[in-house]
């Protein structure tokens, strides 16, 4: 996360850092969402079939033990059928991972709500992205959970051509597109928005920034809209 600042600790208690095994050690590789306690939902970009990973909850200092960590090994990982790894403006940038066994819920662990099936949220709606995504392009990965406001920015905003033109989907969603932004890191994230009702909804994965710089004006950083793939991920957890 670009010019954001480190989250309260376990205050998006659905946050995952997904890491793959290298060697004998295992490396932050994307964020994710708990959204029951044996799935949780990341981008597909974060997955390849020759990795080896595991799902870390009750996270926060990356670098330190705290004992809230509940750490997990997958059972199963459902990429979505129409990801193409060639073509992430073709949307589809979700996953599904199967925990191999339940997480214990408590006030470091929950997981999120997510939005109504179509739900789209108006320009400017307050949302914050979360990850341990690098600080800078290029730079540093950070111990502690940042996080930062982003403004959504309406579709008919977003496919301006000189924002993301045509590689902007409605099937996304796009926040931000100034001096804050994810980057690599953050991709499976949460974009987390506030409802009416005073719950947090998880409206967005995170997918993809500019390859001129993480947070480069007019390039919002572009998530999969989740409220578009509802049905998917209702069909995938009963069939799998
Ligand atoms: C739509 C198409 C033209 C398009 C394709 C790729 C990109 N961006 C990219 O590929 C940039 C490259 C980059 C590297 C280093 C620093 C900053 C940016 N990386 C990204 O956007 C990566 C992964 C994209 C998946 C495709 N392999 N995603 C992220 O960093 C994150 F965290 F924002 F989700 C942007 C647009």
């Amino acid at each position: 996360v670009v010019n954001g600042e480190d989250a309260k600790a376990y205050s998006w208690p659905w946050q995952v850092s997904l890491q793959y095994l290298s060697g004998s050690s295992y490396y932050h590789t994307c964020g994710g969402t708990l959204i029951a306690p044996n799935w949780v939902m990341t981008a597909g970009h974060c997955i390849s079939s020759r990795n080896t990973y595991r799902v870390v909850l009750g996270e926060y200092d990356l670098t330190k033990v705290e004992n809230s960590e509940q750490i997990f090994g997958t059972a199963d990982i459902i990429v979505h059928p129409s990801w193409n790894s060639n073509c992430v403006a073709c949307g589809n940038d979700i996953a599904l991972i199967k925990l191999e066994r339940s997480v214990i819920i408590n006030d470091k662990v929950q997981p999120a709500c997510l939005p109504d099936p179509g739900a789209v949220l108006p320009n400017n709606y307050s949302c914050y992205i979360s990850g341990w995504g690098r600080l800078y392009t290029n730079g540093p990965l950070p111990s502690k959970l940042q996080q930062a406001l982003l403004p959504v920015v309406d579709h008919s905003v977003c496919s301006r051509s000189d924002w993301w033109g045509s590689s902007v989907k409605t099937t996304m969603v796009c926040a931000g597109g100034d001096i804050k932004s994810g980057c690599n890191g953050d991709s499976g994230g949460p974009l987390n928005c506030k409802s009416s009702n005073g719950l947090w909804y998880v409206h967005g994965v995170t997918s993809f920034v500019s390859s001129y710089g993480c947070n480069t004006i007019q390039k919002p950083t572009v998530f999969c809209r989740v409220s578009a793939f509802i049905s998917w991920i209702n069909d995938t957890m009963t069939r799998y």
